[in-house]
């Protein structure tokens, strides 16, 4: 037993309430302090009245001189632009951040500011922070001090494409991915476009062409083969509260057969707790996944055309963002990577 110190920034959104659920029954983690920016919020049980009886906590300002001495270490869950401000001080050589905004995830930081249109962390701090792709970046993640969480909608398309890409069998600029999220990806403060009236029983496109996780993903896809083009991203908002699905068609560089394709995702992700790949040619829906740390893929190489179609689920608020940062904090302490989530059952229906 290690008993962990844990600050978390950000912990009356959604991604830090849910970080606070999965560590506050963490076996390494003897206690969880949470912070907040807004001087209205004093108890953690009065943002969260589900809490209430069941988590006496109250919310701490932020003041990260004091922060560092008292934290091994630090989520930060608040919007973008944050992570960029705050790090720096709250860096030190016995602390450990997990930030789970896009502020450190670009490693150029002229891309950070031309698609978040806001001013770019530190180029150290970008340099030292490792891209947390839990199943794909692991053996630096282990050695890591700063981990740049990545994005809900790059984890599901990062996980469905590694195995094809990592083997140099995609056409380059053949890419085209087609994602729709929940409503909590959007965060908790309230906003017109995502609220109840305008979300029920609607579709909506968003952000065309101009969506930040597009540099994201492109920068990961590259840094596996070099040869790989723009890619085609669409996010569409979906009305229900958790979950994201990507449907992705890829032109394949060489012929595979449904069979190889199969036994290249089997293999790549055999010893990944958390990646089930549908072995019967089904394919994942969003429910298979509600509440869970799991990326379910399925995949199907359409003879017609000879394009193969990948679909990825994850819970957008799990994988996509707390469940992936909590994986991450174990394989930077040496933990089993399923602490703290396995137990936690996929929620159906
Ligand atoms: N929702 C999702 O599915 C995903 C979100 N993310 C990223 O994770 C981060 C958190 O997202 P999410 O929880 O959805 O967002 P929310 O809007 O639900 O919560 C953000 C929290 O940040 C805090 N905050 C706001 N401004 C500041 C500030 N200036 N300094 C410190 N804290 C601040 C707020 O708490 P308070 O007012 O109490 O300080 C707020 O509760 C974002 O960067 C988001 O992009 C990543 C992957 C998926
Ligand atoms: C549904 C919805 O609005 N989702 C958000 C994803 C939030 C996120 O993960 O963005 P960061 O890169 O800032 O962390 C979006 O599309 O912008």
């Amino acid at each position: 037993m290690i008993a962990l110190n844990i600050g978390i920034i950000g912990a009356t959104g959604y991604g830090g309430t849910e970080l606070y659920r999965i560590l506050s029954n963490h076996p390494e983690v003897s206690s969880c302090t949470l912070y907040t920016s807004s001087d209205e919020h004093k108890k953690y049980s009065s943002v969260y009245p589900h809490l209430t009886e069941v988590c006496p906590l109250d919310l701490h300002p932020i003041k990260t001189e004091q922060m560092k001495d008292e934290h091994d270490v630090i989520f930060l869950a608040a919007p973008s632009g944050v992570s960029a401000s705050l790090t720096p001080g709250l860096l030190s050589e016995d602390i450990k951040i997990i930030d789970l905004s896009g502020d450190l995830r670009l490693k150029d930081p002229d891309q950070y500011e031309k698609w978040y249109q806001k001013t770019a962390a530190p180029g150290e701090l970008l340099q030292n922070a490792v891209y947390g792709l839990s199943e794909v970046n692991r053996a630096c993640i282990e050695q890591a001090h700063i981990i740049a969480n990545p994005g809900c909608y790059p984890t599901a398309t990062l996980l469905a494409l590694t195995p094809i890409v990592k083997h140099q069998l995609v056409r380059s600029s053949s890419i085209i991915i087609d994602a729709k999220s929940g409503v909590s990806g959007a965060g908790r403060k309230p906003s017109i476009g995502t609220s109840f009236t305008e979300m029920q029983q609607n579709l909506k496109i968003y952000k065309v062409h101009r969506h930040q996780h597009i540099p994201e993903i492109e920068q990961e896809l590259k840094d596996m083969d070099p040869n790989i083009g723009p890619i085609s991203f669409t996010t569409h908002l979906i009305p229900m509260t958790r979950g994201i699905m990507a449907t992705i068609y890829v032109e394949l560089a060489e012929n595979q057969s449904q069979e190889q394709l199969m036994d290249l995702y089997n293999q790549f992700y055999q010893n990944m707790p958390f990646v089930r790949v549908r072995k019967d040619g089904s394919f994942p829906g969003t429910k298979d996944v509600y509440g869970s740390n799991y990326c379910d893929i399925g995949l199907k190489l359409d003879p017609r055309t000879g394009r193969l179609t990948i679909v990825s689920v994850i819970d957008n608020l799990m994988k996509g963002a707390a469940g992936q940062a909590v994986q991450n904090f174990n394989l930077l302490f040496g933990f089993d990577e399923t602490l703290g989530l396995k137990h936690l059952l996929p929620v159906y229906p």
